[in-house]
C-alpha cells in the first residue's frame, strides 16, 4: 500500500505535465534549472560579502581591501543581475510560446472529441472545469514558476541552512515551526479558492452563454425583435450577483488567513532579532557577524517561505492540471475503426434494426428503422416536425452511434471504418449550415486545395450564384462578413444556403446529403435547383430532406417517418397510391398550389 497516495498522484501529475510542456518547447526545461541555479546563488552574494566589508570597516580598515570587497559586491550583483534577467526573458518567450501552443492543443482535442460529448452536460462542465482555471486563473504559468521557485529555494536554502548552523541550528528550527503553522493556514486559503472554483463552473458557463449572447451579432435580429435584452441582463445580472456574493465570502475568508500569516511572521522576527542582540551584547559575535546571521536569517525565513507557498501553490495547479489532464484523456470513442472503403465510388448503405434515444431522452428518436439505400439512388425522407429525418442523418454521418441495430456500408458497419476516410465518402448540407469568416474559396473548398478555380466557378453557375460572383471585384478571393475586411460580403439567407450547397457538391463526395436544401431560395432559384438537380447530382446517391413534397418526384424512393418509426417507403407514385400518411401530406400542400 501506498503511504503517501497525493505525493504520487502528484508526482504522476507532475510528469504529465512536463512531457505536455516538453512537446511544446524543447529548450523550457534546461532553461528552468539554469536560471533557478543562478537564482539560489544570487541572494549569497550580498548575504556572505558584506560581512566581510563591514568587518574590514570596523577592524583594520584598509583602503584597497575596502575597495576590493565593493568591487566584488558590485561586480556580482552586476554579473547575476544581468544573467537572472536574460534568463527570464527567454523564459517569458518560452511561456508565451506554451501557452500559445497549449491552446492549439485545446483546440485540436475539442475538435477530434465525439460530436455527442460536446451535447453532454457532466462533460461540458468537466471541460469548464479544466479549460477555465488555465484560461481565467492562468494555472500553466503558476504550475511553472512554482516548480521554477520550488527548485530555486531549495538550492537556495541548503546554503543558508549550512551558513546559520555555524551560529546556531535552533533558529532554522524556530523559523520552519513558524513556515509550517502558515503553510497549513495557505492550504486552507487554497483549498476554500479550489472548491469555491469548482462550484463557479455550472455558473460560470450559464454566466458566459447569457453574457454572450447579449453580443453575438448572429442573435441581433432575435434580441431587438423580441425586446430580448431586459430578460438577457437580467439573466446575467442574476448569475452576475450569485458569482459576486460568492467571491465576496471568498475574499473575506482569504483575508482572515492572510492576516494571521502577518502576524506569525512578525512574531518570529521578534524571536530572532532579541537572540542576535544578546549574541552581540554578550560579544560573541561582531557587527559583521550580526549582519550577516540577520541577513542569512530573514533570507532562510524568506526562501522556506516562498519554498512552502510554492509547493502549496504547486499542489493546488496540481489539482487543476488533474482535471485537465482527465479531459485531455477523454478520447474520441467513434474515431476508432480502422478499415478501408475498397470502393470509394459505389456505395450501399444499408440500416439494420436502427433505434436511437438522445442522451438524457427518454423517448427513442428512431425506432427500429430498416432500409437500403442503393448505389445512386435518390432518397427522400419526408415526415412531421420531430419525426426523426434529422436524426436518421446524423446517425448517418456519425456524429451519433446507434443505441441497437446498425449501419452498414457495402456490408460491413460504419463504425469499422476509419473515421477520416468515412467522411470523404459524404457531403453534407445541413439545416443549421454555417458560412466562415474566411474567402468565398475557403469556404467552399475548406481544407481541399486540389480543387481548380475553373471548377468553383462551374458550380457557382450551376447553384445560381454567377449574378452575385460578378459583382464582387475581388472574385472568389472576396471575404464572407466584414469582420477582417471591410470589404468583404455577407450573403443573403438563399445565397449563403447556395454557397453551402456548392461547397457539398465540390467534394465530390459518392453520397450527398441535403437537409432542406432550398428552404431558403427564392422560387426561381429553387426551380432552377430543381431543373438541376439531376445533373447536379449526377452519378451520386442523394439522401434529400424536405417538407416540399414536390421535390421528392425527383427522388428514386421516397421514406417516411413518424415518430421515429419508418412508416411508408417506396416511390411517389406507389405512395400516392398507397393513399396514406404521405399522400396526405401531398394533397395538403398542393391544394395551395390549386
Ligand atoms: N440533440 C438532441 N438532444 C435531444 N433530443 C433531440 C436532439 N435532437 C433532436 N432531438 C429530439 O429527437 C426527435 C427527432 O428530432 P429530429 O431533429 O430528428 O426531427 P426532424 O424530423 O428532423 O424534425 P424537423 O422537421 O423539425 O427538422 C425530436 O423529438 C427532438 O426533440
Amino acid at each position: 500500500m501506498n503511504p503517501f497516495p497525493a505525493l504520487k498522484r502528484d508526482w504522476n501529475v507532475t510528469l504529465y505535465f512536463w512531457k505536455l510542456v516538453h512537446s511544446m518547447s524543447k529548450s523550457y526545461i534546461p532553461l528552468m534549472v539554469f536560471a533557478s541555479l543562478c537564482s539560489a546563488i544570487f541572494p549569497f552574494i550580498n548575504i556572505i560579502l558584506p560581512k566581510y566589508l563591514i568587518d574590514e570597516l570596523m577592524g583594520a580598515g584598509r583602503e584597497m581591501n575596502i575597495i576590493l570587497w565593493i568591487g566584488v559586491l558590485v561586480a556580482g550583483n552586476a554579473v547575476f543581475g544581468l544573467l537572472h534577467n536574460y534568463l527570464n526573458q527567454h523564459i517569458e518567450l518560452a511561456n508565451l510560446l506554451v501557452m500559445d501552443k497549449l491552446e492549439l492543443h485545446i483546440g485540436q482535442h475539442i475538435m477530434n472529441l465525439d460530436y455527442e460529448r460536446l451535447e453532454n452536460t457532466k462533460v461540458l462542465d468537466l471541460k469548464e472545469q479544466a479549460l477555465a482555471p488555465i484560461r481565467q486563473q492562468d494555472v500553466i504559468r503558476k504550475m511553472l514558476d512554482s516548480m521554477k521557485i520550488l527548485l530555486q529555494t531549495i538550492l537556495s536554502l541548503l546554503g543558508l541552512a549550512a551558513l546559520i548552523s555555524t551560529l546556531n541550528i535552533g533558529i532554522i528550527v524556530v523559523i520552519m515551526g513558524m513556515i509550517l503553522l502558515n503553510t497549513f493556514i495557505f492550504k486552507k486559503s487554497q483549498q476554500a479558492q479550489f472548491n469555491f472554483h469548482k462550484l463557479l463552473a455550472p455558473l460560470n458557463r450559464k454566466f458566459g452563454y447569457y453574457s454572450k449572447l447579449a453580443v453575438d451579432f448572429s442573435m441581433a435580429k432575435d434580441v431587438r425583435l423580441f425586446g430580448m435584452a431586459p430578460y438577457l441582463l437580467n439573466k446575467v445580472n442574476t448569475y452576475h450577483n450569485e458569482s459576486v456574493r460568492g467571491f465576496g465570502g471568498l475574499y473575506e475568508k482569504v483575508g482572515r488567513y492572510k492576516g494571521l500569516t502577518s502576524v506569525n511572521l512578525q512574531s518570529q522576527m521578534v524571536i530572532i532579532y532579541a537572540y542576535m542582540v544578546v549574541k552581540v551584547v554578550t560579544g560573541k559575535i561582531q557587527i559583521g557577524g550580526f549582519v550577516m546571521y540577520i541577513s542569512a536569517a530573514n533570507s532562510f525565513s524568506a526562501q522556506v517561505s516562498l519554498a512552502m507557498n510554492a509547493y502549496v501553490e504547486f499542489r493546488q495547479m496540481c489539482k487543476y492540471i488533474e482535471v485537465f489532464r482527465e479531459f485531455e484523456s477523454l478520447r474520441p470513442a467513434m474515431r476508432t475503426g480502422r478499415g478501408r472503403i475498397e470502393k470509394l465510388m459505389d456505395v450501399e448503405i444499408e440500416f439494420c434494426n436502427v433505434s436511437f434515444k438522445y442522451a438524457g431522452n427518454e423517448n427513442y428518436s428512431l425506432k427500429n428503422v430498416s432500409l437500403t439505400i442503393k448505389n445512386g439512388e435518390r432518397l427522400a425522407v419526408v415526415g412531421q416536425n420531430g419525426a426523426g429525418k434529422s436524426t436518421f442523418i446524423k446517425l448517418l454521418c456519425r456524429l451519433y452511434e446507434p443505441d441497437q441495430g446498425e449501419i452498414l456500408l457495402n456490408g460491413r458497419s460504419i463504425q469499422e471504418y476509419r473515421y477520416d476516410e468515412y467522411m470523404k465518402i459524404l457531403g453534407v448540407v445541413f439545416q443549421d449550415y454555417k458560412l466562415f469568416s474566411f474567402s468565398i474559396k475557403e469556404n467552399l473548398c475548406l481544407k481541399d486545395s486540389g480543387i481548380s478555380e475553373k471548377e468553383i466557378e462551374e458550380v457557382l453557375n450551376q447553384v445560381g450564384l454567377e449574378d452575385k460572383m460578378k459583382r464582387l471585384d475581388k472574385g472568389i478571393d472576396t471575404q464572407v462578413h466584414k469582420i477582417f475586411d471591410e470589404k468583404g460580403t455577407d450573403f443573403s439567407g438563399g445565397e449563403s444556403q447556395k454557397v453551402v450547397i456548392a461547397r457539398a457538391l465540390l467534394k465530390k463526395s459518392p453520397i450527398l446529403i441535403l437537409d432542406e436544401p432550398t428552404a431558403a431560395l427564392d422560387p426561381y432559384a429553387e426551380f432552377e435547383m430543381y431543373n438541376n438537380f439531376n445533373l447536379l447530382t449526377e452519378n451520386r446517391t442523394v439522401i434529400y430532406i424536405s417538407h416540399r413534397l414536390s421535390a421528392c418526384k425527383f427522388c428514386d424512393k421516397i421514406a417516411v417517418f413518424n415518430n421515429g418509426e419508418l412508416v411508408e417507403y417506396g416511390s411517389h407514385h406507389q405512395l400516392l397510391l398507397d393513399q396514406q400518411e404521405y399522400s396526405s401530406m401531398w394533397k395538403a400542400q398542393a391544394q395551395y398550389y390549386q
